[in-house]
Parts: C-alpha cells; sequence; structure tokens
C-alpha cells in the first residue's frame, strides 16, 4: 500500500534523515552547555519520575526543574530514596527512618539527625548495589557532591522499574558494569547492539507495519547494523572522547523523537486509508447492485403500481443492500481499528521499549563517561609522574654530561663544542645531512649511491644545532674566561669548512648586534665585567694583539698605517706564561669599548676574498690575543694569563671553490697550515715525543694551547648541505680526534712577589753569564734590582769577577730554591701529584721524604722552567734564525733597546750596541708579560664607556663599527 510505502524507512535511513537534519547542530553542539541542558534535563526527568512514584519529593513542593541543590537537598534524607527503592522493589530497605512530622516544612534532612539519615543513605545505597545498578557517594548529596552520579542511579532505577512493568523476569542485568576495552569502540559497539537488539525484536513479532517501518524487509540485520555503525562511526570520528556520549545520548533523542513522530503519521495515514477502504468498498458494492435492478426494471411490462411497488422494493432492496454494505464496511472498519488499536498499542510498548533502551544506554553512557573521566585523571597521573621521571633523567643526562666535562677537564682533554651552520638563503633546504643531534651527539646521514642511507654518530662535549643562538653558544664558554683573570692560558678557536660558520660564531655577521655578536665580542665584555667585580682584590692591565697569519706571514691587524700590516713578524716565547707571541702591536686596553674598536679594526684589516664557496671567505688565520696581567693587592703576587680567540681560516677545496691565481695560492697556504695542524693533532693525540710545531706559523702560535698546559676549545663546523657531506664527515673526524688530545691538567701562571723577583733576577745573571761566556770584552754587569750587591766586573771568563758573580748566581738560586719550596709546601697536594716531570732534583733542604718528594716538584718544576727557558732560547735562536732577515728592522728589538739602555752600569748600552746582546735583550724582555714594543693608542680606542657599563658599551660601540665584518 501506498501510505505503507512512504513509511518505509530503515533504522540506517532514519538516523541519516536525524543527521541531515541535526547533524550540524549535533557537530556544532556548544558541549559546555549541552552538557548541562543535558544535565538538567536528565535531573527533571528523575525528579518527576521521584514525584510520581512517591507523590512528593523531599516533603515540599519543588519546582518542576529543581537546581542541583535542591535535588540534593530533596534527597539528603535518603527517605525518598528507600521509599521509592521499596516501591519499586518491594522490602528492599527493611527499615526506613522517617522524619518527624514537622519536618515537611523544612527542608528534608533538616529535622533528621545526621546518623538517621546517613542510615537510609547506606541502605539504599547497599540495595541498589545488591541490584547491580550504578552507584553513588553518600558524600554526593551533599553540597559541592556529584548530582550527576545521582541523577544515573535513579534513572537507572526508572529503567529497571520499567522493565519490571513490562513484565520483566530473570535478572535485570545493567549495561554499565562492564569494563570497556576501549571506550570509543565499545561505546559505538554497545550502541550498535542496542539498535541491532530492538531491530531483531521487532523484526521476530508478526506486525508488518513494524518491519517496515524498520526496513527489515530489504535489508538484512547484519548488513543494517553494519552501516548503522560506520554512520555512527563516521559522526563520530573526529569528536573528542568526552563529548562522544552526549553526542550520542542527543543523536539517540532525536531519532526517537523522528521514530515518534513517523508512527503518529502512520497512525493518521492508516485511519485514513482504512475510512476511505470501507467507504469505496460499500459504494462499490452500490455501484454494483443498483444497475442490475435498474435494468431489470426497464424489461417489465407491468403497470405504474407495480412500478412503483417495484421501485419501492428497489428502495427497500437497495436499502437494505445499503444497510449489508454498511454492516459490512462497519465492520470491516472495525477490523481495521481494532488491528490499528493493536498496532499502536504494540508501537507505544516498542516505544517504551526503546525508551527503557535508551535511559540504559544514557545510563550506560554516563557511566563509561565516569570511567573514562577516572581513566583520564588516572592517566593524567601516570603522565605527570612519567614528566617527573624525564626530567629527572634528562637532568640525570645535564649531570652526567657536566662530569664526562669534569673528567675530561681533569685529564686536560681539549674540549670541542660543534656547531651546524643554517641552511643560507638560496640554497635548497629539503635534504640535510644532519640527521639527529642532542647535548653531545650528532648523527650525519649519507645518503648512498644504492639507496640505503648510512648513519655515522659523532660524540662531542656540546653540539648545537643550526637555530642556536650567538648568546647560546657563548653560554658554555664562559668558564673559560674566568679562567683567564684567575691566570690559566685559554684558547679558543674555530676550525671547520669555508662557509660553514667560524666567522660567524667567533665575531659575527657582517652587521654585529647585541644578538649577533660572536664569541670575540662576548669574551671580552666577560672579561671586563669579572675584572670590575674582583677591582677590590685584584688590579688587571689587559692588552691585546690582532694578527693575522696570511700566506705564513705574520701580519699586524692593528697596524693603522698600511705598510706595517704587511710587515712579516715573528712569534717568540713568552716564558713567564710559555705562550708564544708574536711580535706584533701590544695594546693596553682599559674597556669593552676599546676592545671593540681594535677588532673592528682587526676585522677590517683581515684579508678576505670572494670564492665560489663563500663571498667573503676569510683568507687567513685571525688571531685575538687577549694578555691578562693581575696583580692581587693584598699579597702583591703576580697572576698572568692569555687568552688566543682564533678565527681559523676554512679548508676548501679548490675544485669547489674554483680559486685561481691569488685565491688559490692563498688556499695552498691555508690548506697546508691546516694539515701541518692536523699532523700536531695527530701526533698529540698519539703521544709521540716529538710533536711538529714548527711545520706552521699557525702550530706555532697554538704550541701552548695545543700541547702546552692551557683550557682549549675548539668549535667544529659543519655546513648541513648534502654536497658539502665528504668534508663534513672528514672535519667530524678530525674534530674527534682533537677531542682525544689530552694536554694535561691546566697550571696557573702565578708567581708571589719574592719569587718573581728571585726568578728575575736569576734569569738576569744568567743572561749576563751567557752573554759573558760568549763574550771575552770588558763588561760591567748590573742587576737592576740591587746594583749594590749584584755588580760584577768582567775580565774573562776565568777572572774573579766572574767566578764572584757565579757565586752570587747559585746563591739567588739557593734562596729563590729555599724560597719557592716554602711557598710550594702551602700549595695543595693536587699540584703534588699532578706534576710527573723527573728531573734530578738539585738541592733539598732535609731529607724527609716528602720534602724530597716537595724538592724534586719545585726542582721539576724550577728545571722544567729554566729547561723551557734555555730550549726556548735555543728554539727562538733557531726560529730566528730561520725567519729572520738580518736587513729587516724588529720592532720588538727596538722597543727592547730603550729599556737594556736604561740598564745602570751601562750594560744596557753594552748589550745594545752587539747583535748577540740584543737577542739575549730580547730573551729577558720576553720575560715580562707585557714586552711593551710600539704601544699605540688606537684611534677610537679611547671609550667613553666606564667598566661598569661593559655590557651597554658592548651594544653601542658594535652600532658604531666600521660597515666591514671581516
Ligand atoms: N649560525 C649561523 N646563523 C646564520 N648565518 C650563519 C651562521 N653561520 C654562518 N652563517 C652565514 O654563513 C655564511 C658563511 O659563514 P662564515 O663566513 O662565518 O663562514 P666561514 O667558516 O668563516 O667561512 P670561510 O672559512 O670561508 O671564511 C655567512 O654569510 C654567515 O653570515
Amino acid at each position: 500500500m501506498e501510505a505503507e510505502g512512504t513509511m518505509q524507512s530503515s533504522l540506517v535511513s532514519v538516523v541519516e534523515d536525524v543527521l541531515q537534519q541535526h547533524g550540524k547542530s549535533l557537530n556544532d553542539i556548544d558541549l559546555a552547555s549541552r552538557k548541562a541542558h543535558e544535565a538538567a534535563l536528565r535531573r527533571n526527568e528523575a525528579a518527576a519520575w521521584l514525584r510520581k512514584m512517591v507523590g512528593f519529593f523531599g516533603g515540599r513542593d519543588l519546582p518542576d526543574q529543581p537546581s542541583e541543590e535542591e535535588f540534593r537537598l530533596g534527597l539528603r534524607s535518603g527517605i525518598v530514596l528507600c521509599n521509592v527503592l521499596n516501591k519499586v522493589k518491594p522490602g528492599a530497605v527493611p527499615k526506613v527512618v522517617e522524619a518527624p512530622a514537622d519536618s515537611i516544612v523544612v527542608p528534608d534532612g533538616a529535622a533528621l539527625s545526621v546518623f538517621q539519615y546517613f542510615e537510609n543513605v547506606r541502605n539504599f545505597l547497599v540495595s541498589v548495589e545488591e541490584m547491580g545498578l550504578p552507584s553513588f557517594e553518600a558524600s554526593d548529596l551533599e553540597k559541592g557532591g556529584k548530582s550527576s552520579r545521582i541523577v544515573d542511579c535513579i534513572l537507572a532505577l526508572k529503567s529497571y522499574c520499567n522493565w519490571k512493568q513490562a513484565g520483566g523476569s530473570g535478572s535485570w542485568k545493567f549495561g554499565g558494569n562492564q569494563k570497556p576495552t576501549s571506550l570509543t569502540k565499545q561505546f559505538i559497539r554497545r550502541n550498535a547492539d542496542l539498535f541491532t537488539s530492538s531491530l531483531l525484536r521487532n523484526s521476530s513479532a508478526e506486525e508488518r507495519s513494524i518491519d517496515s517501518l524498520l526496513g527489515e524487509e530489504s535489508t538484512s540485520g547484519d548488513d543494517e547494523v553494519g552501516s548503522l555503525t560506520s554512520v555512527v562511526r563516521e559522526l563520530l570520528q573526529d569528536k573528542k572522547q568526552e563529548d562522544i556520549p552526549i553526542i550520542v545520548g542527543s543523536m539517540l533523542s532525536k531519532v526517537m523523537e523522528e521514530f515518534e513522530q513517523r508512527l503518529t503519521l502512520q497512525k493518521e495515514q492508516s485511519k485514513t486509508t482504512s475510512k476511505d477502504m470501507a467507504i469505496s468498498d460499500s459504494a462499490k458494492s452500490l455501484v454494483e447492485v443498483v444497475p442490475h435492478i435498474v435494468s431489470n426494471e426497464d424489461k417489465s411490462p407491468t403497470s405504474k403500481g407495480v412500478a412503483a411497488s417495484k421501485e419501492e422494493a428497489v428502495e427497500t432492496l437497495r436499502g437494505e443492500k445499503l444497510c449489508s454494505d454498511k454492516d459490512e464496511a462497519h465492520i470491516t472498519l472495525k477490523s481495521q481499528s481494532d488491528r490499528l488499536q493493536m498496532l499502536t498499542e504494540k508501537y507505544q510498548r516498542d516505544i517504551q521499549e526503546l525508551k527503557n533502551i535508551l535511559d540504559a544506554a544514557k545510563a550506560d553512557v554516563h557511566f563509561l563517561k565516569r570511567q573514562y573521566q577516572e581513566e583520564v585523571s588516572n592517566l593524567g597521573e601516570h603522565l605527570h609522574g612519567l614528566t617527573h621521571a624525564a626530567q629527572g633523567y634528562k637532568k640525570l643526562l645535564e649531570e652526567n654530561r657536566k662530569l664526562y666535562n669534569l673528567v675530561q677537564d681533569l685529564k686536560g682533554n681539549i674540549r670541542v663544542y660543534c656547531r651546524v651552520r643554517p641552511f643560507l638563503p638560496g640554497e635548497a633546504n629539503s635534504v640535510t645531512t644532519v640527521g639527529s643531534l642532542d647535548d653531545g651527539n650528532i648523527t650525519i646521514i649519507s645518503p648512498s649511491k644504492y639507496g640505503k642511507k648510512s648513519r655515522k654518530t659523532f660524540t662531542f662535549n656540546k653540539v648545537f644545532g643550526s637555530s642556536a643562538a650567538q648568546v647560546e653558544v657563548f653560554s658554555d664558554t664562559q668558564p673559560l674566561i674566568r679562567s683567564v683573570l684567575d691566570g690559566y692560558n685559554v684558547c679558543i678557536f674555530a676550525y671547520g669548512q669555508t662557509g660553514s660558520g667560524k666567522t660567524y660564531t667567533m665575531s659575527g655577521p657582517n652587521d654585529i648586534t647585541d644578538e649577533s655578536a660572536g664569541v670575540n665580542y662576548r669574551a671580552l665584555g666577560d672579561l671586563f665585567l669579572i675584572s670590575e667585580q674582583r677591582k677590590d682584590l685584584i688590579a688587571y692591565d689587559v692588552s691585546v694583539q690582532i694578527i693575522e697569519i696570511y700566506n705564513e706571514q705574520v701580519r699586524d691587524l692593528l697596524a693603522t698605517d698600511g705598510s706595517n700590516k704587511r710587515y712579516p713578524f715573528k712569534i717568540r716565547n713568552n716564558s713567564h706564561n710559555g705562550i708564544n707571541v708574536p711580535d706584533a702591536n701590544i695594546v693596553p686596553v682599559a674597556s669593552t669599548s676599546d676592545v671593540i674598536g681594535l677588532m673592528n679594526l682587526g676585522n677590517k684589516n683581515r684579508a678576505i676574498g670572494s670564492t665560489a664557496m663563500n663571498d667573503r671567505s676569510s683568507r687567513s688565520h685571525s688571531c685575538v690575543m687577549v694578555h691578562v696581567q693581575g696583580r692581587d693587592l693584598t699579597s702583591g703576587s703576580l697572576i698572568r694569563g692569555c687568552m688566543h680567540l682564533v678565527d681559523l681560516a676554512g679548508s676548501e677545496r679548490v675544485d669547489k671553490s674554483e680559486a685561481v691565481g691569488d685565491r688559490l695560492k692563498e688556499a695552498q697556504h691555508i690548506n697546508k697550515s691546516l694539515s701541518a695542524l692536523g699532523d700536531v693533532i695527530s701526533s698529540l693525540s698519539q703521544k709521540n715525543a716529538h710533536v711538529p710545531y714548527r711545520n706552521s706559523k699557525l702550530t706555532q702560535l697554538l704550541q701552548d694551547s695545543l700541547g702546552g698546559h692551557a683550557k682549549t676549545l675548539m668549535f667544529v663546523h659543519i655546513s648541513p648541505e648534502p654536497d658539502s657531506l665528504g668534508e663534513t664527515i672528514s672535519t667530524l673526524k678530525f674534530a674527534e680526534r682533537v677531542s682525544n688530545v689530552e694536554l694535561g691538567t691546566a697550571k696557573v701562571n702565578k708567581d708571589s712577589s719574592e719569587v718573581r723577583e728571585l726568578k728575575e733576577q736569576i734569569s738576569t745573571l744568567k743572561v749576563a753569564l751567557a752573554r759573558k761566556d760568549g763574550d771575552s770584552g770588558h763588561h760591567q754587569y748590573s742587576i737592576s734590582k740591587n746594583p749594590e750587591r749584584f755588580r760584577a766586573k768582567s775580565s774573562g771568563s776565568t777572572s774573579p769577577s766572574r767566578s764572584r758573580c757565579m757565586d752570587e748566581v747559585e746563591s739567588i738560586e739557593d734562596r729563590s730554591n729555599s724560597t719557592i719550596l716554602s711557598k710550594t709546601r702551602s700549595l695543595d697536594s693536587h699540584y703534588l701529584l699532578t706534576n710527573s716531570q723527573s728531573s734530578p732534583p738539585i738541592g733539598s733542604p732535609n731529607d724527609d721524604w716528602v720534602d724530597k718528594a716537595m724538592m724534586n716538584k719545585v726542582n721539576n718544576r724550577w728545571g722544567e722552567d729554566n729547561r723551557q727557558s734555555s730550549e726556548i732560547f735555543g728554539d727562538i735562536d733557531d726560529l730566528d734564525a730561520a725567519t729572520t732577515d738580518s736587513s729587516e728592522p724588529d720592532s720588538i728589538l727596538q722597543t727592547n733597546l730603550s729599556r737594556i739602555s736604561s740598564l745602570p752600569n751601562g750594560l744596557g748600552t753594552e748589550m745594545k750596541s752587539k747583535k748577540t746582546g740584543l737577542k739575549l735583550a730580547n730573551g729577558q724582555d720576553r720575560r715580562s708579560l707585557i714586552p711593551t714594543p710600539t704601544k699605540k693608542r688606537i684611534p677610537n680606542g679611547t671609550s667613553p664607556f666606564s667598566q661598569k657599563a661593559v655590557k651597554s658599551s658592548i651594544s653601542l660601540d658594535l652600532k658604531r663599527k666600521p660597515g666591514s665584518g671581516k
């Protein structure tokens, strides 16, 4: 039938229709208000049911829509709960403690003692749990309790009651008691099950209309459930877990409404159809009968009376026929209306059943929701624990790294920090060779030709990724700056392929700002900051040299006249702190702004050139040498530290850098000196006796930093692009070798004033003696510190004056040794343990083993100093021979001449007149930290900034720096 046909729709299509009509509102649901609304609806439903069951609610007239508080208050005594439970399940609570009669006028519970109503509530809760219904806590009835749990419980009780009233037998099972495996899946399955069971129940009924309503005729149960599940799943797939219950609840309500509407419509259409059927059947009978009678009448030859009686008869007949037709129609109508009545009742029962299912599903959903919330909160706690553990682990790693660094420092290893340059504008950045990096490890990926990637991990003291800021990179370097002021020699140098970011790390980009300033600027800023903090204890003198090694020539970058810049300076040794110093300008500086001015000048003067790899490639190794001398204001002792800040020229493959002409020559020198550096590193790491420092100016300059007792840090730089993979790997391998070089424990360059004086006297005398040995002329020697006492006349190697002089030297040496010994006793045992040199002792004041050992140490140190001194003399003489062109002017020589000439008794004049004497004078002068060569004030070196304003002066001066970055 058409009416039925139009009503034919499957459960899926109903759900789909609902989603189409309300999908948007289901999706765009304002969940918070929706939840509140939902909660209020459920509360109202529970309150209405309680009112219906026990006639009153909480002993007073509550509004139809009680607030949470009113609802709780109404149930607090447990009387309503117990009474309703007894109605649903007689005898469930045998004894209900009732409130006194006057309690009707006051809120429920107020007239009962706490214990009394607690007993009611407890009895109720026990029974409810026994029945397998969702329960709640007694505290939920108090202010702030969870009223939703009470509502869940009451609605579950309601559905239990409905089930009972619908003739339910056996044990009623509440679906929410099973533990879900996966909340969402289970929820979807559960709801699909609810629909399915409803579907199957209905299909088993004999009513065709129900079947047609659910579309069972055309759809198999399994298909239906499958498509229903997929529809529901589609709806829920992008929803949050906690929103699912509400969305499903909302959808189910809408589905129910839709069903009810369709049933009503179908009912009305059925009624109309039945009536139409009855009337049309009667009319049809009539139409069939009347023509038949009329045709019989036409054929008869009888009179009018007969005709009339015939007519009457016909009328009668017609009447009877109509009557009988009407009766028939009436009977049909009645039977159809009975059938409809039956159908309607059936529908109503089914609707009721569906409602029960819906209630159970809602309770189920709420139960699941609660469980979900509990699980989420458990998970949260678990996560919190894990986060805590992870933080602990990170701390541990950090601690490990510190310990590792400490061990390395104790062993005297060269520290190595690795820095990855970011991709530059214009570089294809889709593929990088850097796989992963963490605090101290970096993994390089090499894409193999055969499709399989290989990985190699390198470990350093620290690894900085491409996004590391300058300040971050410097922060791990800061402790070294303090060390310089404590009297250590420190060397920080940048190594890496051309264009990998060495100059960026050491100086910064072309346009240097507070943020982009590199290690050099920051180091000097810190140095002045700390020296300012210590000014009440130690007075520091700081002076700076800036040189470059270009094509194996040392050039002074602080020379303001172009000619001096090109002058090939020599590298000499300063025996106070054992470092090799070039003969370039040494400029005293008093503040950061002085230094910034100098560094800007140095950058400007440095050789740069454009190559295919870097359009501003440094074609030289540059070195900022910071000499620090601190005088202890109380003891007068001196500490001396020197810091080398070295920006090496980048190694390059000339085929890639496309260097020709000058660039090619530069590249060859750069590569040669870097390979000399590699040889030194390799021989140090193999602990070879001979280390080839002299193979290049670079290794001569860094001799003490690489093999002495300095603290050395290397920044190794790599570029991320695959094109540089070969260089990256070899750079990192080299860096690993460097990190294995043990320099031994760093030593402080500290002399007490007495020791210093004695050492100076000894060295002066030794110089004089050596001079005497090599000179047969008649000279007078005098010691500037004590001219009366240390005066001797030279009259040849066998003269009495010479032997007197020798006696004096020995006496000073003895005094010096015993002074050093007594000083050394107060040194910490660390020194005793770490110095393992074994030269024969010069002498010992007593036989005590400690003193002997001590003397050994002292003598070793002293001997080492002397030996070093003589070695150095030898070295430098050799070096001079190798590097000095006798026609070349020698700036340091000139300076020293003026100092020497001021010595009393003509010694200076004597030495000045001799070439050999000049060398000795050099040797002597090298013993002062700052040999006062051509001390120049740089044109823009005078700073308006006080040391206190070091930080701000950096920024201000940086902005004033000359345009060129290099
Ligand atoms: N960490 C970084 N962040 C941003 N830019 C960087 C970084 N490191 C390097 N660069 C940029 O990369 C380019 C090459 O860097 P830089 O000149 O410092 O390399 P280099 O190793 O000193 O090269 P060379 O050995 O040829 O002198 C420059 O333009 C520089 O500004």
